[in-house]
């Protein structure tokens, strides 16, 4: 588990080119297999949870091959063709390769796979696809009910009316392939709408595909066809380097090929509230368009006020929650989130993760079932140690409080960052050089 002190630095300055978006490479590279023809993806991100799912796939039968900055992905089709019964699929840290792969999986009749990973996705709840994929008819069975290792033994599925329990786009994406899969239509209800990937895809795909509010429909087909797909900049990732430009004082960056899809935006809107001033044209609040949208954004440091999240954000904004909390240690005033609870069930429990960790900073922040209210000082965090617990949301967490700090952070366990961001602190090495 390595260790690494992050310094009080100056000024954040330059152009920055986020990783490439994880959630949408990991969708790219699942329906790439799933078609007959070859597949292109441009800027796959290369880190560990989507290596994951490169991995899986290969041993599903499906073709990787590397060209460059390009991945070619030889699919096995959409039924049939998956030959590795028995097998067991390895998903590691990622709790979207474990809850989207068994819709595909569960609509293979008569094959079954056992799926497993780390320490901390076997602390991962399941049960919330097995739901829905019982009632198409597939079965899933996982430890004590709910929890990984699981076996998904696929069957003929039938399609079904759903209506999300949660707000989870991981769960959604689930019932939307095993729908590919079922006989009749599959419709999925979100009590919120949660980020939109898998849709724009499945459009882009040639699937029958209807959105109406929160209402999706889906219906089966033959095989899927897909131009080649360019992953955008991960704007989650980006939001820890436009988190460390916001206070460091003086700072300003440009951001570069980020996705700017509306339904991945929370984080800046939440900010802007705070007093941040993002530049920036981003994608209109409810749009939908098969092209995910790409562009630039330039970000200031600036002095930060409290705010209240709105429950209706926290899906848009999810695994940014954690850096909402660190604004709301420098900013003036309360900064509340509630209705969060999913944050429990991450990587780690990211409700007391982030308490635990920004209190032995100096913050000063209440712990509540479902969030958290800091009380913010205006003034900078002292600084200490951080743990990240092997969660790599709050490695990078922990660094970016550090630049910021009076005294600076040691964070225990930064080797997590590669899960979804391998070139993290060598970005921000990067971007405090100029004012080194
Ligand atoms: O669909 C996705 O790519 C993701 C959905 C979210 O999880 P939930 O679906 O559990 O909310 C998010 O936290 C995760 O990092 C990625
Ligand atoms: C929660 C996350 O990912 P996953 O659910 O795929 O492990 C994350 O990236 O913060």
């Amino acid at each position: 588990m390595g260790e690494r002190r992050f310094e009080p630095v100056g000024p954040l300055r330059g152009e920055y080119l986020p990783p490439a978006d994880k959630s949408i490479s990991h969708r790219a590279a699942l329906l790439a297999a799933m078609a007959d023809e070859p597949v292109v993806i441009r800027n796959y991100l290369d880190a560990a949870d989507t290596r994951s799912t490169l991995t899986a796939l290969e041993r599903l039968g499906a073709g990787i091959e590397r060209r460059g900055d390009e991945l070619v992905v030889r699919g096995v089709g959409l039924r049939g063709a998956l030959e590795t019964t028995g097998g067991l699929l390895d998903v590691g840290n990622s709790g979207t390769l474990m809850r989207m792969l068994p819709g595909w999986l569960a609509g293979q009749a008569g094959r079954r796979w056992t799926i497993d990973g780390d320490a901390s996705i076997r602390r991962r709840p399941v049960d919330r696809i097995a739901e829905p994929l019982g009632r198409m008819g597939a079965q899933i069975a996982a430890r004590e009910g709910r929890y990984p290792p699981f076996t998904v033994t696929g069957a003929q599925l039938r399609g079904i009316e759903y209506d999300l329990p949660v707000a989870s786009a991981q769960v959604k994406s689930c019932v939307l392939l095993a729908g590919l899969l079922a006989e009749g239509v599959t419709e999925v209800s979100e009590p919120v709408p949660s980020r939109d990937h898998t849709e724009r895809l499945l459009v882009r795909a040639g699937v029958p595909f209807e959105r109406r509010g929160r209402r999706l429909r889906v219906c089966p087909v033959d095989a899927l066809e897909l131009e080649p797909i360019a992953v955008p900049g991960d704007p989650s990732s980006a939001a820890f380097v436009i988190a460390a430009a916001l206070l460091v004082p003086g700072s300003r960056i440009v951001v570069r090929g980020v996705g700017l899809n509306w339904t991945r935006c929370g984080f800046l809107a939440i900010a802007e509230r705070m007093g941040a001033v993002i530049v920036g044209s981003r994608e209109p609040e409810g749009s939908f368009a098969p092209e995910e949208p790409v562009g630039e954004l330039d970000v200031a440091a600036a002095p930060l006020e409290g705010t209240t999240v709105a429950p209706e954000e926290v899906p848009l904004a999810i695994d940014e929650l954690p850096l909402v909390a660190l604004l709301g240690a420098f900013a003036d005033g309360d900064t509340v989130v509630r209705g969060a609870e999913e944050l429990r069930i991450k990587e780690s429990d990211r409700i007391s993760a982030v308490c635990e960790n920004l209190r032995a900073l100096g913050a000063e922040i209440e712990e509540l079932p479902d969030g958290f209210v800091v009380h913010g000082t205006g003034a900078p965090l002292r600084g200490g140690v951080v743990d990240a617990r092997g969660d790599h949301r709050l490695a990078m967490l922990g660094a970016i409080a550090g630049l910021a700090s009076q005294a600076g952070v040691v964070v225990r366990g930064i080797d997590a960052a590669a899960v979804s961001y391998p070139g993290f602190v060598d970005d921000l090495a990067r971007l405090t050089a100029a004012s080194a």
